[in-house]
């Protein structure tokens, strides 16, 4: 398979190229030349496959001769094998209609464990042949910060600089990173939120100061790897409610819409979606882009869903330029212009390409804590608040009757609930127990630097450190 960059004047690249690249040379985002097909046949033949086999069925198209096939069902059965439910993704029936998508089983109790357990074993495949080290660097609003740390420390020939907005994620996700001692890990607290923490990342990918002699490669969804092994959980719950022979609607809590394009990826491929639902917090750039063609920037608001507080949302550039025909020109034009005015208005084919398949809505805090509270006293799962922001999308869409009582509603599970438990305290006057996978937190010695925002103190520091 060939990847093509969203503004159309970087190179062409296989998936080995693109695995290791993250951002664009021209500022875009890669996205697979054509997307893979299967029929309505080939779909129901992937029923009964265990996790690991579809995950080799739907990635093969994707990762072409890159690696044999041998070679990616073995990654797939090792990335896996670490999860703490057989089924990898379990889905849990919340009543006639709504589902959950257990996402939480991977290392790091949240969804981004599924691609960058994955994603960890990729780089140490593609880095055998390689001389010189990969340098991540990755921006965090809890979550992907983790996952990536867990995916590649300790191991060789990689190093990772994480930074994450200073006070702006939960406790436990914080530790989580800041515990961990490899020598190849580095955590950056940023006084600033994470879109700052974004922007940097993505400015740093295009500075001489560190491309000139630094290869730098990306954890965050910028990361087509990333979205690729995303897509598989689509296939995996739609094929347990009965795909290709009955549609299915997701609801996915959004923030980087790296998660929910991976859903629109499925449904180009042939996976029967009814809809997928955007569901935002707070910071609904997105809700109002889908809703009222108005991509603007706002203020960043600190909400009980941090991971979420996110304005500029990376992978929407992957939809609008989808929605413009693969425009590249177009697109390009048009993300300069959002470079400066940080405003995008949609033009009427984007507003109506988007609309055939995504709704979206935006959920208040009070409306977060009740769909909380709705889940464990009706149906005994104590959910987490992003997990909340989705299923509270997913029931007003079906109680305002905009999806078919007969259509199953998944809403993506996105986080253990023991990662924010001020939040389902809260909710529900009780705090979920870790697992014990995790370890003991609060035993251990945290390790992070604490820089300012501004961008040279950030790149300057990273360059210091990093290994040659
Ligand atoms: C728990 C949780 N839910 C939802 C999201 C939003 O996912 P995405 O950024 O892919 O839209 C994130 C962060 O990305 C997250 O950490
Ligand atoms: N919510 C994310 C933000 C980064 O998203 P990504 O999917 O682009 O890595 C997080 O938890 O860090």
């Amino acid at each position: 398979m060939r990847y093509i960059s969203t503004r159309g004047r970087a190179p062409v690249l296989d998936f080995e190229g693109v695995t290791l690249t993250g951002l664009a040379s021209d500022g875009g985002l890669y996205l697979p030349e054509s997307w893979p097909q299967f029929s309505a046949d080939e779909i129901r033949a992937m029923r009964g496959l265990s996790y690991p086999e579809l995950a080799y069925e739907i990635m093969a198209p994707f990762v072409g001769d890159s690696l044999t096939d041998q070679e990616l069902l073995g990654l797939c059965q090792q990335a896996y094998g670490a999860f703490d439910h057989a089924a990898v993704t379990p889905l849990v029936q919340l009543d006639q209609q709504h589902w959950l998508l257990e996402l939480f089983h991977g290392p790091t109790l949240a969804f981004k464990d599924v691609a960058l357990q994955l994603l960890g074993l990729l780089f140490e495949k593609f880095l055998e042949k390689r001389e010189r080290p990969l340098t991540i660097i990755g921006a965090t609003s809890g979550d992907t910060g983790s996952a990536a740390i867990h995916a590649v420390a300790g191991r060789e020939g990689v190093e990772i600089f994480m930074l994450h907005p200073e006070g702006r994620v939960s406790e436990i996700q914080r530790r989580q990173m800041t515990t961990v001692s490899a020598s190849n890990v580095h955590n950056i607290a940023i006084a600033g939120s994470f879109d700052d923490a974004q922007s940097h990342v993505k400015r740093m990918f295009a500075d001489p100061v560190l491309t000139d002699t630094l290869d730098i490669g990306a954890v965050n969804s910028i990361n087509w790897a990333r979205l690729m092994a995303q897509v598989v959980y689509y296939f995996a719950a739609a094929l347990q409610l009965g795909a290709p022979d009955r549609k299915v609607a997701f609801s996915v809590p959004t923030g980087n819409f790296g998660d929910v394009f991976a859903g629109y990826v499925a449904a180009q491929m042939g996976l029967p979606v009814e809809r997928l639902i955007v569901a935002t917090n707070k910071n609904d750039i997105l809700a109002r882009a889908i809703r009222d063609g108005d991509y603007s920037v706002g203020e960043s608001h600190a909400t009980i869903t941090p991971s979420m507080d996110i304005q500029v949302s990376s992978n929407f550039e992957r939809l609008l330029f989808e929605a413009n025909g693969r425009d590249a020109e177009g697109l390009a034009a048009q993300m300069d212009g959002f470079g400066q005015s940080k405003t995008l208005a949609l033009d009427p084919m984007q507003r109506e390409g988007i609309a055939e398949m995504f709704s979206a809505h935006r959920a208040t805090p009070e409306d977060t804590l009740t769909a909380m509270r709705w889940a464990y006293e009706n149906c005994g799962e104590v959910i987490d608040p992003h997990t909340a922001v989705g299923l509270h999308a997913a029931c007003s869409l079906t109680m305002a009757d905009e999806i078919d009582p007969a259509i199953p509603v998944v809403t993506l599970a996105t986080a253990h609930p023991a990662k924010f438990p001020d939040a389902v305290e809260q909710a529900i006057g009780t705090r979920a127990d870790l697992p014990d996978r995790v370890g003991d937190l609060f035993a251990l010695e945290e390790r992070f630097e604490t820089l300012s925002a501004d961008y040279e103190a950030v790149r300057d520091y990273i360059s210091a450190k990093a290994t040659r």
